[in-house]
């Protein structure tokens, strides 16, 4: 009995722990190694002789053996780690002593070294010299007189930062790039003083200069130019010269010999601020770069892991370091590939301008594992390139990528005001109020309802697979379309007013009175309270009630006006429950409001550091946050209100959001004013951020009949975007973008960068009312189709009746934004949903999109910082002209007109025109129109002609009509034809 126990107490815990141990990582024990061989011929045994048993289950024997896990943990340990580091730290410091002892008394302590094989340690060292005693002097004498001479110095910064980079765990210090130059210098340096020191020798005048100075190039360097000195004579000096300069031009990556700016240099503030842009200055960056341990570990995160084998894991890593705010000099973009295996890591740097073939080989230079704690690793670049290893280190903390700073914007962050408002403290009476700390700046995301597939997701691997065959003879460095205006200056904050911070204006009285109101009202109907809390925005209060156990509701939702009228206030509103709060909640507005001022909003981190594609930086919600949204995601806006309820100027808030986050190149509004004089000012930017089309004297549209050209215009626009989508292969306008940017599509085939248009109609009621079915067909067209080639828009009415807002309209527009409207029935309207009517005016509105409804204070901005803004940008260079939308066949010109076209109707004016556009070799209305000084219509009618007489082609969208006759001697000819 006794045995049997001890049989299972001792064989349990072996299996266990094979349970537990991984399979690779198992140390081989032998009982693990081979039970399938000893089992059956022991159970036959234990049958036979059941005493034999407690013999057979002895604890297997186990063999020493290296756990690779103990051997990985132990280098990741970081007292290890700090532990190498202060060694490597010291021991630099102990070189250079030895180093700089050993210029001194290098050849006194030279025969002590020498013979150190044959004198005790101890006498030894008592005779040698040097500072540093006999390893001190053995290390001198090893490193520079029998190694490479003074240049042997360049391994002290080597064995410094390697030390000072595991302590610090710095990431701006690379090892690699301090141990190419280091190498570098030391081989280099040490065959120049090679070549000196052999070419001072002379036996008749100092026999023993040669070896009083053979300090300066050591053995190594010595030898190697009397080697090449005796090969290639004082050739050797032009190969040193050679090699000093082939290794600069690699190294710093020099490509340019010329002193002054590359183009793209110039470029560097403005543009800066595109990824495309900073993209593009990478391949320019001269230096190297490496990572830290934290960021290896946090770019591990970010790429895509192949996790089928969990020993090797071959990575590809981006230098994706935070760009400042401010317009910074250009960071290298450097690939680095690498291996990471258990707790090693290999890395090798390549400079930007290989980066390209690197990461193409990273695939090659993945390094495998194998054995304990093994690491190797290769680097594939094909050009220079150099790696180290190093210890990874236990994550300590969650590493979280920081993807906002990595597109540079123009606003600095020093400009960011404290506009956080100091709180009232609550005071207490019978219920206590909890008072909400206002939040000012915690992120706020609209979510993307859309169903539009995200653009930043990973290109498709199947379109790319499908690059343009005319592609491949492009050159590698990427296309910036910033750099047609190179010198553009985002504007700045200090055109904007500043109101200082904003101060609290709710007193604790109000809140107290308010929240006593509401607690009595509510008790008036029977309906108790077990908590209140208030949250203070900018325009309203939210008190947030938690009523008793069994209240209804609806019964406190049917109490809204009861409430408004015991707290005497205009705009209650109840929100019964708060989604995903659990709480009722009733907005009071405040007796004073506070303007949110447009700088405010614009000085915060959430704008400055957006990744959104169009962000809108509107105001700020009801606790105090920042709310921004990305319009490309929206990705149209429907916007409504009653007249002075702040319409206009929440237009001109999304608009100068846009102006502040979009170089001109890549965004173009199309701005419809029937009011004539509300979007008037923006005129200034026509060379920049307007489009128009061909034959209209204003950007802005202001007639009606322009207007319905306009729309299908950008219809026409949208089909061209999408056929040129279609060709590229990609699914929206970003991977377009993107593949263009990459010089993956070729010009010649019609492809260009697409800037974001943004169309603005500024009274849809308007419209409505003069063109009907005219307007609307284009606007839904567009509504439905257009969001994936990036044109958006932006429709407000003061009237959001069910004729100007129409079924088609709405159900296109899943974003909606209302201000303040005069009926419950108008906010049903516009929001599907009561509340509107509720607000309080003056920019305060509700924003829904889908089903969350969320109030928001829109930011002020005047006319005279509209005006600032827009004079900023018209000042500086632009376009020559507006950005052209595509030409259409109206009804009074261009399209079908030659079919019934009779010679004897032939417009007076006909040979002119012709003679016009032979001469010009250009088939196109505006030219007929500017040469001839003729009204569009006009020379539409002309170019119709022109057509059906064969002298211009068919009409060709926003492209010219071809030309048919190739001179004007050919056209002369025709004329006297056409006469007879
Ligand atoms: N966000 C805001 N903050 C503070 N005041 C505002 C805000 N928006 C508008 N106002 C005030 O309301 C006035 C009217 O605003 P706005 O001109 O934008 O109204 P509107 O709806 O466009 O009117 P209309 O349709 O008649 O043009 C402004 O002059 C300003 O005084």
């Amino acid at each position: 009995m006794a045995k049997n126990t001890y049989k299972q107490t001792n064989t349990a815990p072996a299996s266990r722990a094979n349970e537990q141990r991984p399979a690779r990582a198992s140390a081989p024990v032998a009982d693990e190694v081979a039970p399938a061989r000893e089992q059956p011929r022991r159970e036959p045994r234990n049958k036979e002789k059941p005493k034999a048993a407690p013999r057979a289950a002895r604890p297997p024997m186990r063999f020493p053996t290296v756990r690779l896990g103990g051997v990985l943990g132990f280098l990741r340990d970081r007292r290890f780690q700090l532990f190498l580091g202060f060694f490597f730290l010291l021991s630099s410091i102990y070189l250079t002593i030895a180093f700089v002892s050993f210029l001194f008394t290098g050849h006194a302590d030279q025969s002590v070294v020498e013979n150190l094989a044959n004198t005790p340690v101890k006498e030894a060292g008592q005779e040698s010299s040097n500072l540093l005693g006999l390893v001190g002097a053995w290390a001198a004498q090893l490193l520079i007189y029998k190694g490479f001479g003074i240049a042997a110095f360049a391994v002290i910064p080597v064995v410094f930062f390697l030390g000072y980079k595991i302590v610090f765990r710095r990431a701006d210090v690379s090892v690699s790039y301090v141990l190419a130059l280091s190498l570098f210098t030391m081989l280099w340096l040490s065959v120049l003083m090679g070549y000196v020191v052999i070419s001072m020798q002379d036996p008749e005048a100092d026999p023993n200069l040669a070896h009083r100075l053979d300090f300066l190039s050591g053995g190594v360097g010595y030898e190697a130019a009397l080697w090449l000195s005796s090969l290639i004579g004082w050739g050797t000096v032009l190969l040193l010269a050679f090699l000093l300069i082939s290794f600069v031009v690699f190294f710093f990556n020099v490509t340019t010999l010329g002193l002054g700016r590359g183009v793209g240099e110039e470029a560097v503030p403005a543009a800066m601020a595109t990824p495309a842009a900073a993209a593009n200055r990478a391949g320019n960056a001269p230096r190297f770069s490496s990572t830290t341990e934290e960021e290896l570990e946090q770019d591990d995160a970010l790429e895509p892991e192949d996790d089928d084998d969990d020993e090797a894991l071959n990575i590809t890593l981006h230098d994706r370091r935070p760009v400042a705010a401010t317009p910074a000099p250009a960071e290298p973009e450097v690939v680095h590939t690498g291996a990471v295996a258990g707790g090693a890591v290999a890395l090798s740097v390549a400079p930007a301008a290989v980066a390209a073939p690197a990461v193409a080989a990273s695939a090659g230079a993945a390094a495998t594992v194998a054995g304990a704690g093994a690491v190797a690793a290769k680097a594939a670049a094909s050009g220079p390139s150099f790696s180290f290893e190093m210890p990874t280190a236990e994550p300590e903390v969650a590493p979280t990528a920081t993807p906002a700073s990595r597109v540079p914007t123009p606003l600095s962050l020093a400009d960011l005001a404290d506009a956080d408002a100091p709180l009232p403290a609550a005071t207490a009476s019978a219920l206590p109020l909890t008072v909400e700390p206002a939040k000012s700046e915690a992120p706020f995301e609209i979510e993307d309802k859309t169903g539009e597939l995200d653009p930043s997701a990973g290109a498709d691997m199947a379109v790319i697979a499908e690059e343009d065959e005319d592609a491949e003879a492009m050159p590698a460095v990427n296309y910036d379309p910033t750099l047609d205006l190179p010198r553009y200056q985002y504007p700045t904050l200090e055109l904007l007013n500043d109101y200082g911070a904003p101060k609290a204006q709710v007193t604790k009285e109000e809140l107290e009175a308010n929240k006593d109101r509401i607690v009595e009202t509510l008790g008036h109907y029977g309906i108790n309270i077990a908590s209140i809390k208030a949250t203070i925005g900018p325009t309203v209060t939210l008190y947030e009630i938690v009523p008793d156990a069994g209240v209804r509701i609806s019964k406190i939702k049917s109490l809204e006006d009861d409430i408004a009228l015991s707290l005497a206030a205009l705009g209650i509103r109840i929100i019964a429950p708060i989604p995903g709060k659990g709480t009722i909640g009733i907005e009071v507005p405040n007796t004073k409001k506070e303007m949110v001022s447009i700088r405010s909003v614009f000085a915060t981190d959430k704008f400055i550091n957006t990744e959104m594609d169009l962000p809108i930086s509107f105001g700020r919600t009801i606790t105090n946050e920042v709310f921004v949204v990305d319009l490309a995601k929206m990705p149209h806006l429907l916007m409504a209100g009653a007249t002075g309820q702040g319409k206009s100027v929440g237009l001109n808030v999304i608009l100068a959001s846009l102006l502040y986050k979009r170089h001109p190149s890549e965004l173009k509004f199309v701005l419809v004013d029937p009011k004539k004089v509300e979007l008037s000012i923006f005129n200034k930017i026509e060379r920049h951020f307007l489009a128009k089309l061909p034959d209209t004297e204003e950007a802005i549209i202001t007639d009606t009949k322009k207007v319905v050209n306009t729309l299908n215009s950008l219809c026409m626009e949208m089909d061209r975007r999408y056929d040129l989508l279609k060709d590229a292969g990609c699914r929206n306008l970003k991977e377009y973008n993107r593949k263009f940017v990459e010089r993956r599509l070729n010009p010649k085939k019609g492809h260009r960068y697409l800037p974001f248009v943004v169309l603005v109609i500024d009274e849809l009621a308007d419209l409505m009312m003069t063109a009907g079915k005219e307007v609307e067909t284009p606007i839904a067209r567009l509504a439905q189709l257009a969001r994936a080639i990036g044109i958006h828009l932006i429709v407000a009415t003061q009237r959001p009746s069910v004729n100007v807002i129409t079924g088609i309209i709405k159900a296109n527009f899943p974003c909606r934004i209302s201000f303040k409207v005069t009926s419950k029935i108008d906010s049903r309207t516009i929001l599907d949903a009561g509340g509107a009517d509720q607000l309080v005016g003056q920019g305060d509105m509700l924003i829904s999109q889908g089903s969350d409804i969320i109030r928001v204070q829109c930011a002020f901005i005047d006319t005279p910082e509209v005006d600032r803004l827009c004079d900023f940008v018209g000042e500086q260079q632009g376009y020559p002209d507006a950005y052209q939308l595509p030409e259409v066949a109206g009804e009074d010109g261009g399209g079908n007109g030659g079919e019934d076209f009779d010679p004897a109707d032939r417009d007076s004016m006909f040979e002119e025109a012709a003679r016009v556009i032979v001469t010009h070799q250009q088939g196109s209305t505006s030219l007929i129109q500017r040469k001839l000084k003729l009204g569009y219509n006009r020379a539409g009618r002309l170019i119709d002609q022109l057509e059906h007489a064969g002298i211009v082609g068919p009409f060709e969208g926003s492209k010219a009509r071809e030309v048919l006759i190739p001179d004007e001697y050919s056209l002369e000819q025709l004329l006297n034809t056409m006469q007879k």
